[in-house]
């Protein structure tokens, strides 16, 4: 795994849109697997700057999206369909038919969730997938205790996941409390990873879910055993993972 530590928030999300900046330019035709959340944003903001001076070209792009809330339509506001429209793809050349993200108002769980499956198959899987991390060390939104087997599946979102993410709501009732994403199993087929983490308050699931057992516990923790896992995270959030590397080279 690569670890690499970014100055602060800004500085993390440089490095992560230069990595998907040269996957763009190295494979013009690559698919990208797209994370929402506070995470993402500034990264988006980049990616966007530099395609409006002309350094980058999303016409052959396709994109797949990690997760959507059942039951929001793409005109809510709260939607990550909405979400990648507003801070994304309203302002760069992707085909709007290139970009996938599960259909939060099909309410045959079963139905959507092939869907998305059948839509990453066609696409022949993921180039570079982004991730932020949830506090819990969800991924997407893959709770503590979530089969690693899975691909896209319909899931029941936890308190601290709702609670944490109603901060875009009006009020934490108005929160989905399901959600379709893709699995662990879908997240662990992309070729490449890039995780992006800020914030000290992430700094101990960071270093629970690079430096702690494998376990559906810590979802993310499975990230361990990808073969190509780029983790840029900003000095605040590497704290505690920067501390416990140290102590175990020392105990060595
Ligand atoms: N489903 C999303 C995740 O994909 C995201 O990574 C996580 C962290 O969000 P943030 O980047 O806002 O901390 O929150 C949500 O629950």
């Amino acid at each position: 795994m690569n670890v690499i530590c970014a100055k602060n928030y800004e500085d993390m999300s440089r490095k992560a849109a230069n990595i998907i900046s040269a996957q763009i330019i190295m494979k013009p035709d690559c698919v990208l697997g797209l994370a929402t959340g506070s995470s993402p944003l500034s990264a988006y903001a980049t990616l966007i700057d530099w395609y409006q001076k002309g350094d980058l070209d999303f016409s052959k792009v396709s994109s797949v999206n990690l997760d959507e809330y059942r039951g929001l339509s793409p005109e809510n506001e709260q939607s990550y369909h909405y979400f990648m429209q507003k801070h994304l793809f309203d302002h760069i050349n992707i085909r709007p038919d290139h970009t996938y993200i599960p259909d939060g108002m099909e309410p045959d769980a079963k139905k959507a969730c092939k869907k998305h499956n059948d839509i990453i198959k066609k696409l022949g899987g993921i180039d570079l997938q982004l991730l932020g991390l949830g506090l819990n060390g969800h991924i997407g939104f893959n709770e503590p205790g979530i089969a690693f087997e899975k691909e896209t599946h319909c899931v029941d979102l936890t308190e601290s996941t709702i609670a944490a993410n109603s901060r875009f709501f009006s009020s934490m009732e108005e929160v989905p409390t399901q959600a379709y994403t893709m699995g662990i199993k879908s997240i662990m087929m992309a070729k490449k990873i890039l995780m992006i983490v800020s914030g000290e308050k992430k700094a101990d699931i960071v270093a629970k879910a690079f430096l702690g057992p494998v376990t559906p516990a810590v979802p993310a923790s499975i990230l361990q055993m990808h073969p190509d896992v780029t983790l840029v995270a900003d000095e605040a959030a590497l704290s505690a993972y920067l501390k416990q590397a140290a102590n175990m080279e020392d105990n060595l």
